[in-house]
């Protein structure tokens, strides 16, 4: 199986074109066995790149414990800048159909290739049923999140995926390793949920990290980013455009007053290789 390794801002996944390759029935293994850092290539989960009736190319998308998401931000952009770079479409603004729907995306190029894409996100899921979490409140905003030894002021927010935002004075690894896995499988989030934790710089610039639904602590990840961004303008703790710091690189996010959100940042290729087992 001919693979391509991409990564946005340091979010890695391996990257299969199913224009070409047929993969096995079982998906999930097959993104488990790769996604393995010792024994595989090596991500945090496996991005199909596939045909679509109604866009450029449809993406589909597996964590690294073999569970499908409905969406990935970094992913898109890195989809986008694959169709575009391999010759699947040759326009810079491309549509990718994803399980949270089609987005548009416009490509920024750094001589022939993709360097850039800023993704028209969507509106943001506000209703609790549609997250889905059981905590009161349309969305809820610093709500109440028991955890046993600690409360959470959490706000949720859905970008076609379950993010639960929580504000911190200090970001550290007690709260992503300590309290992420905790909040990931709380019985508050019927379908799991992305755990992210935000320190706020200023009203322009918030630092985030991430505890993430089925791979655990990644780099960066979009769909989280832009719902902290919803998060922080839901709370009153920032603007409609702000910056994030994520431990992979920056991504600038604005939620614009059509109610959509835009994500842009990196898109980068690594390499290509072939899979050969197990
Ligand atoms: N890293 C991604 C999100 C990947 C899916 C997520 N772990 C989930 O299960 O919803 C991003 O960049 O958005």
């Amino acid at each position: 199986m001919k693979f391509t390794k991409m990564h946005g801002a340091g979010n890695d996944y391996v990257y299969v074109n199913c224009f070409e390759e047929t993969l096995p029935e079982d998906i999930a293994s097959l993104a488990v066995a790769v996604s393995d850092r010792h024994k595989g290539i090596g991500s945090d989960g496996l991005i199909l790149i596939c045909p679509s009736e109604k866009a450029d190319a449809r993406m589909r998308m597996f964590n690294a414990d073999g569970s499908e998401s409905e969406m990935c931000g970094n992913g898109v952009r890195c989809v986008a800048k694959y169709v575009y770079d391999h010759g699947i479409a040759k326009q810079q603004t491309l549509k990718i159909e994803t399980g949270a729907g089609v987005l548009h995306l416009d490509l920024e190029l750094a001589g022939s290739r993709v360097s850039q894409v800023r993704v028209n996100m969507g509106k943001p899921i506000l209703n609790s049923a549609e997250i889905p979490t059981l905590l009161p409140g349309d969305p809820p905003v610093d709500a109440e999140l028991e955890l046993g030894d600690q409360s959470l002021k959490v706000t949720c927010v859905s970008m076609g995926n379950p993010h639960c935002i929580t504000f911190v004075d200090e970001l550290n690894d007690h709260w992503v390793h300590g309290v992420g896995p905790k909040v990931e499988v709380h019985p508050m989030f019927p379908n799991r949920v992305n755990a992210e934790f935000i320190e706020v710089v200023s009203p322009a610039e918030l630092k985030m990290r991430v505890w993430e639904r089925g791979s655990g602590e990644t780099q960066a990840c979009g769909t989280g980013a832009c719902a902290s961004a919803v998060a922080g303008v839901l709370t009153g703790r920032s603007e409609r455009n702000v910056l994030i710091h994520l431990p992979g690189g920056d991504l600038r996010l604005e939620w614009a007053d059509s109610d959509e959100v835009f994500m842009t940042g990196p898109a980068v290729e690594v390499y290509q290789g072939v899979w050969t087992g197990p």
